[in-house]
């Protein structure tokens, strides 16, 4: 029943005028394409997949300048990207990473949630939890390598991958920062916190909306690894050949075993948390701070 909803939100998604056309973008065969067997790079405009057959493995590429800002498109070309993976048997792996320099994922597109209509605000949200849902529960190994800043959304697409390799550069924090915007993370974005670095530890991030540099993101637990920055990529890649030598079966089920009571919670109360976020967002002071955030960015520049 869930699945079905998902696939709707999917199907529609694909029907958008914008999405048409996305499903293969041909390009050069990849640099990681498996001893050159003929398999190409392809992807959408904001997703570059670099398939790597030999190794059953895929590089996930977001390239969403400036700042890899999860806007509707960009969600819906990610989604995309992962179920053509997941539905070719070729792949049992993706490696998640950024191809704008600096940035990982800047995080949830701020421009989606301001000033807009309460029908644009409930067809985002429905894509940001399609996403979040797809890739915390995907039966492939999902490895991010971060190798950029990743603050809020960002910070939550890495917590949704099963191992997080972090650069290391003082620049690159990463957590989930919603209240320095005034605004909240969601039951959601805090349970998958909760599930990576225990209940205390999150509280107090969450609360102060800490950004952890990278030794202090490993102290905690936000990231499993922090190595020189021309190593992630490297690193990622051997993490993924010890996943990968797991038996896949037993390796999915404990996956699902681990967090399905936390995406049932999301399933079970995904209108709630539909109308929840749009009484949020739409509410006169958290549109005040939001566009004062917007503001602040924008006059960083000048
Ligand atoms: C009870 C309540 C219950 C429920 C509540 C429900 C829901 C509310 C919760 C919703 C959850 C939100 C999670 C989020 O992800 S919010 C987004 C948080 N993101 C950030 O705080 C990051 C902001 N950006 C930055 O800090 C910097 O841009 C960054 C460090 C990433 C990069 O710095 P850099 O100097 O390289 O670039 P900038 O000059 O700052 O930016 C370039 C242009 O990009 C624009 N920008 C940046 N971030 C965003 C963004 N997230 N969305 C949209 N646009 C963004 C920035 O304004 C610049 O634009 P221009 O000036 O070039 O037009």
């Amino acid at each position: 029943m869930a699945l079905a909803v998902g696939m709707r939100v999917l199907t529609r998604a694909l029907l958008r005028p914008w999405a048409r056309g996305l499903r293969v973008a041909p390009g050069r065969t990849g640099p990681a394409a498996g001893g050159g067997d003929g398999m190409r790079c392809f992807g959408s405009p904001r997703v570059l997949v670099e398939p790597d057959p030999a190794a059953g493995v895929a590089v996930v590429k977001m390239r969403n300048p400036p700042v890899n800002s999860l806007s509707l498109e960009f969600l819906t070309e990610l989604l995309i990207s992962l179920e053509k993976l997941e539905n070719d048997k070729t792949f049992h792996g993706i490696i998640l990473t950024s191809d704008c320099p600096g940035i990982f994922s800047a995080g949830l597109d701020l421009t989606e949630m301001c000033g807009r209509k309460p029908e644009h605000y409930v067809e985002y949200w429905k894509a940001v939890q399609e996403t979040w849902l797809r890739f915390y529960l995907s039966n492939l190994v999902v490895i991010a390598a971060i190798n950029g800043v990743s603050p809020a959304g960002g910070c939550l697409l890495s917590l949704t991958c099963d191992y997080r390799v972090l650069a290391n550069n003082p620049k690159y924090t990463i957590g989930l920062n919603e209240t320095l915007l005034g605004i909240v993370a969601p039951f959601w974005f805090k349970d998958t916190m909760v599930n990576t670095i225990g209940h205390r530890a999150t509280e107090r991030a969450l609360q102060l909306g800490l950004l952890f540099p990278p030794a202090e993101a490993l102290r905690v637990g936000v990231v499993d690894q922090v190595v020189p920055e021309d190593q992630v990529q490297s690193t990622a890649r051997s993490v993924m050949a010890q996943w990968l030598a797991i038996p896949d079966h037993a390796r999915q089920l404990t996956k699902t075993l681990m967090r399905k009571p936390t995406a049932d919670r999301l399933l079970t109360e995904r209108d709630a948390d539909i109308q929840t976020f749009v009484r949020f967002i739409c509410r006169d002071s958290v549109q005040k701070s939001l566009h004062a955030y917007l503001e602040k960015l924008k006059q960083k520049k000048g």
